[in-house]
């Protein structure tokens, strides 16, 4: 199984890799989420692993954007528990750190830490563990990384704080991305689609109610742009249901009462 993520080991997104396709996997590691959206497109990778949401910061909206645009289906989710650390080359004290790199998902989620720190700069960075693996690699002294302790194990990088996420409790869901999608023995219990409406008086609250109406429990709602009508939106929705048939029957009624639907995937709840 070839399984495309952005980052490299000791990130998160490794780590889900690992957890769901096993050690023995192969593992592509990119740059960009666009690069991982393109090799799943292209048949390099069999599946792509994509962060989606943080329970901290929230969705990562371009992502929604990628799945469209490179035509790909959701097959699964899972959700990962998020313990970020500050970390130095060794031999450092918190004071000798002036800044401090990172993921921008990994910066937000630990936003309230570094209020205390004033003096440290945060800067954008790949993604957590390749900013661990540089300081590394070039004995960087003064800069900072948040990532994993994996990471700190892996690159041989002494942890200043531990948890330093705003909340203890931090969960960031992935979604498994192919090209095609599969059949699976399991009925389906979740599904995620974009709608799109005309921008009327009411249209979105139709909307919300013909679903609730199918009993669809909407677990995710996320306006999007269209791009091509400025000011127009669609909407990303996630839904839950126990009976597949009245999914289907829900799918319908939107399409008959005028809205656009495009089914991104359906796979089994994992929450
Ligand atoms: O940089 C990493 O280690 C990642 O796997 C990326 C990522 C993300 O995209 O949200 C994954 C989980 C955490 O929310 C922080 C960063």
């Amino acid at each position: 199984m070839k399984v495309g993520i952005q980052g490299i080991p000791g990130s998160f997104h490794h780590q889900v890799a690992l957890n769901c396709f096993g050690e023995t996997c192969g593992i592509s590691g990119y740059r960009t989420f666009e690069e991982v959206a393109r090799s799943v497109n292209e048949g390099k990778d069999d599946v792509g692993v994509m962060a989606i949401e943080n329970s901290i910061a929230g969705a990562i909206l371009p992502n929604y954007e990628l799945i469209d645009r490179y035509g790909l289906t959701i097959i699964g989710e899972y959700y990962l528990p998020i313990s970020h650390n500050l970390m130095a080359f060794p031999g450092q004290q918190m004071s000798d750190i002036q800044q401090v790199k990172s993921h921008p998902m990994a910066l937000l989620q630990c936003k309230k830490f570094f209020e205390a720190y004033p003096l440290i700069s945060l800067m954008d960075d790949v993604d957590t563990a390749s900013v661990a693996k540089r300081i590394s690699d070039e004995k960087v002294k003064g800069i900072g990384a948040i990532a994993s302790t994996k990471a700190a194990e892996i690159y041989g990088l002494e942890i200043l704080a531990y948890d330093i996420q705003t909340v203890k409790d931090n969960f960031t869901r992935f979604i498994l991305l192919k090209k095609q999608p599969e059949k699976t023995s399991e009925m389906p219990d979740k599904a995620s689609i974009k709608v799109t409406i005309r921008n009327e008086k009411g249209s979105l609250a139709k909307l919300l109610s013909l679903l609730s109406d199918c009993d669809m429990d909407l677990s995710k709602i996320q306006s999007v742009p269209v791009m091509d009508k400025p000011w127009n939106y669609a909407f990303f929705l996630d839904m839950q249901f126990a009976d597949y048939d009245k999914y289907q029957e829900a799918l319908k009624k939107v399409v008959a009462s005028g809205g656009e639907v495009k089914v991104f995937g359906e796979y089994l709840n994992k929450k």
